[in-house]
């Protein structure tokens, strides 16, 4: 029935340490591991990295690291070339992005083909602005500004929907990805903290998983307690059923899943959400 996933696929997820101040060391880091992940399983198709791999993840910083996107810009050209050179589609996590018209800055997925063309960007929709007593104030919005647009990318094996971290709290990006366009996958850059993390993490993952019957995918950082923002870890994959099939603990390693497109078929066919929604009752959001 769905054929959204044309064919079983390998995923790594790169659960890298909390990036340094140093920018080469942490592309150059994302590349050691990357190497690793096909030597260890050459026949994985599609790599992801973490939010702001390559950046400290402080509000105060995101303006200094930022880069224009362009071929020529460090990460970018540094993460085409990894595509390329291993035949991958590669969620090179997000990064911080000045648009030089606006002088805004943003927080930004990049994703590249197999060929290592930047085939699309998605910028963080909801900033991640909290103020938890006794938890975890943190306000984006001092130095981001918002994306203003869904993402859903085409790769050889179907489409694949992309938010950043703070975007899954927010069902409709997904929703629409999945059932506008087709999506077998939502996968997420993401950095949760120790506070939400640990009730919130897997719960929105599967979440999104079960609402769509699709796949999502979390790829966080290493926890570094040394650095100011200390990420859950806690890399993860959830299938269609919404049942944890990969998950990584808090330090820096690499996790695998195999994506199955009788995942979602059996389980589409077995709870036919498809054919029963009631768009007399509420609006059809894939319109
Ligand atoms: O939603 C959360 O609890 C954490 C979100 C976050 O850390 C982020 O958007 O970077």
């Amino acid at each position: 029935m769905s054929k959204i996933l044309s064919q079983k696929i390998k995923i790594a997820l790169i659960q890298l340490s909390g990036s340094s101040p140093n920018k080469k060391a942490n592309l150059e880091r994302a590349a050691t591991f990357i190497d690793k992940a096909i030597k260890e399983q050459p026949e994985t198709k599609v790599v992801v990295l973490p939010e702001c791999f390559n950046s400290p993840y402080s509000v105060d910083k995101f303006r200094e690291y930022a880069e224009i996107i362009t071929p020529e810009s460090e990460s970018v050209s540094f993460l085409s070339k990894l595509a390329s050179k291993y035949k991958i589609t590669l969620f090179g996590g997000s990064i911080p992005e000045i648009d030089p018209k606006t002088d805004k800055v943003y927080n930004t997925a990049l994703i590249f083909n197999e060929s290592g063309d930047l085939i699309d960007t998605h910028r963080k929709v909801h900033l991640f602005d909290v103020d938890i007593p006794n938890g975890i104030t943190f306000k984006e919005s001092i130095t981001l500004s918002p994306g203003s647009k869904e993402t859903t990318v085409t790769t050889p094996f179907g489409n694949i929907g992309v938010g950043i971290c703070y975007d899954m709290r927010f069902p409709e990006l997904a929703m629409i990805s999945a059932r506008k366009h087709n999506s077998f996958a939502m996968i997420y850059p993401s950095a949760f903290n120790t506070v939400t993390g640990p009730v919130h993490w897997h719960l929105l993952a599967r979440a999104r998983s079960v609402d769509n019957q699709i796949y999502t995918i979390l790829c966080s950082p290493a926890r570094n307690m040394e650095s100011s923002y200390h990420a859950y870890g806690h890399s993860l994959v959830s299938d269609p059923k919404g049942n944890i099939i990969a998950e990584a603990g808090i330090d820096e390693e690499i996790i695998y899943a195999d994506l199955d497109p009788k995942a979602i078929d059996d389980f589409r066919m077995s709870v036919p959400l498809y054919k029963q929604r009631r768009f007399d009752v509420y609006p059809d959001v894939s319109k």
